[in-house]
């Protein structure tokens, strides 16, 4: 069993990208800026847009963190979206997920210029993107991409199973899989709630990606020998002997199936690095594409 090391991977690509942007330095020209729109005070959003503005700093981008409050309407965050869309300093941006119940998630995404859209949420990059033209592919299935490339993995004619059918990794990463050539190539079994039969399924997967969301889900028994599992599951368990009071964990039962498989993601240290990774690399891609149209 070989460990798909997405710490490891996320820090190469970080420093791949610190090289680029040495290089627009060195230039004179700008360099990229990342926006993030942060609604409310949900933990797990606090950290992940902590860490997305830290790598930032780490590499040289510049970034904005937009922290608003939980009773912001809809309304002035469109304003403030639309504010974001015009300011010609910013490259990309992002609106942290989950908002509030009251904003209406679709509309917001739709609000966002798709030629910022970084997270690649918005319905015009997402139709690009299935269609094999130039885009901005969500920042987990694009890392999972990487992964997959950069461990040599073969797709091709290969048996994968998605697991979760949501819009931001399992419906993309279905597709993204089934495309023409590497990494792709693929025959693509979409699973979810309704899935009758999973383990027969899933017992006959080449490479399972897990994006469900129910910790410890995928079992030793559902899965072959030799397996290849990407597990992009990150739930915050409540344990009180750990030391910030929860443990991260994935949707696959670690012990059992790694046993059976060739190769697999830890939980944390594999899909979350590369997500943070990918989204810089987007930001990067839309202050070139914004440079060469300028
Ligand atoms: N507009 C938007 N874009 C997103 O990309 C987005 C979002 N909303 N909402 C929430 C999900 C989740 N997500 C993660 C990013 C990094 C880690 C990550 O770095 N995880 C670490 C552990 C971090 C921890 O301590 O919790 C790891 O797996 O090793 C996890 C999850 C981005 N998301």
């Amino acid at each position: 069993m070989q460990l798909l090391d997405g710490k490891k991977i996320s820090n190469d690509i970080k420093n791949e990208i610190t090289v680029e942007v040495q290089k627009m330095k060195d230039r004179g020209e700008k360099v990229p800026h990342l926006a993030a729109v942060l609604v409310g005070n949900n933990g797990a959003s606090l950290t992940y847009v902590g860490s997305k503005v830290r790598s930032c700093e780490q590499i040289g981008f510049e970034s904005t963190l937009l922290h608003l409050e939980d009773t912001i309407t809809e309304e002035e965050l469109l304003v403030k979206i639309d504010e974001l869309n015009q300011n010609d300093e910013i490259d990309g941006f992002i609106v942290q997920l989950p908002l509030p119940k009251h904003i209406d998630e679709q509309k917001i995404l739709m609000a966002i210029d798709s030629s910022k859209d970084v997270d690649g949420f918005h319905p015009e990059n997402f139709g690009k993107m299935a269609m094999d033209m130039e885009s901005f592919i969500p920042a987990t299935p694009y890392g999972i991409l990487e992964l997959i490339e950069r461990y040599k993995i073969e797709t091709s004619g290969k048996h994968t199973v998605v697991i979760g059918r949501s819009h931001i990794v399992g419906r993309p990463m279905s597709i993204l899989l089934s495309r023409k050539g590497y990494p792709g190539d693929s025959t693509v079994t979409l699973t979810h709630s309704r899935t009758e039969n999973i383990a027969e399924i899933t017992r006959s997967a080449d490479i399972i990606i897990s994006a469900l969301g129910v910790p410890n889900f995928l079992k030793g028994d559902m899965v072959k020998e030799g397996v290849v599992v990407i597990d992009v599951g990150i739930t915050r368990v409540p344990d009180a002997t750990a030391e910030k009071g929860y443990v991260i964990t994935g949707d696959v039962d670690f012990e059992e199936v790694s046993k059976k498989a060739s190769f697999i993601t830890p939980v944390p240290g594999g899909v979350g690095p590369m997500t943070i990774a990918m989204l810089l690399k987007n930001t990067l891609l839309a202050r070139e594409r914004r440079m060469k149209k300028q």
